[in-house]
């Protein structure tokens, strides 16, 4: 009988859900210079109100997004509720790499690079990068 464990959620083929893209690129139709209307659309609304207002629905939904986890994990909320202020949050962020010219595929891009890199190995290497620095800028005032 073989031993190997069940795979608990099989990895999706790369692209298998552009969702964000298509978000993002829908998004991108509602700036002022592709002729958003705040009048009609929330996110040119949000657009239109510019980085402060966006940030400040990031900060606004990442509390919600950590209170809502909170609760299901004292077992007085509900999945759903969690997955409802993540969407929000993830909205919001795709509104933000929108103002500021970048699309989930910058993130993504992002992730891949980290692929395979442990998060453990990834901060010993930045100690270590830091030390060296740190040794290379004592060498520097000493000479
Ligand atoms: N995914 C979303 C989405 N998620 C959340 N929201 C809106 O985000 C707003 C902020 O959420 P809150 O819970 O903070 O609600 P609120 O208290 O009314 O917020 P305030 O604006 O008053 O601060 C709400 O009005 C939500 O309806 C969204 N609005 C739009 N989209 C997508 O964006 C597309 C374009 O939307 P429009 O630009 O409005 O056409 C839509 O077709 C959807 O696919």
């Amino acid at each position: 009988m073989s031993t190997a464990l069940a795979d608990p959620s099989p990895v999706p083929a790369p692209g298998a859900d552009d969702t964000l893209l298509r978000l993002a690129a829908l998004i991108e139709t509602r700036k002022p210079a592709h002729g958003g209307d705040p009048a009609r659309s929330y996110v040119a609304r949000l657009l239109h109100q510019g980085p402060d207002a966006i940030l400040k629905k990031i900060a606004e939904e990442a509390g919600e997004t950590l209170m809502a986890a909170k609760d299901l994990q004292h077992g007085h909320g509900s999945a759903q509720a969690l997955v409802g202020e993540m969407a929000d949050l993830w909205f919001h962020s795709l509104i933000a790499l929108a103002h500021f010219g970048l699309s989930p595929a910058d993130v993504t891009a992002e992730l891949v690079r980290r692929e395979g890199l442990s998060g453990l190995e990834e901060k010993a290497l930045r100690k270590l990068q830091q030390r060296q620095q740190d040794a290379r800028q004592q060498e520097g005032e000493a000479a």
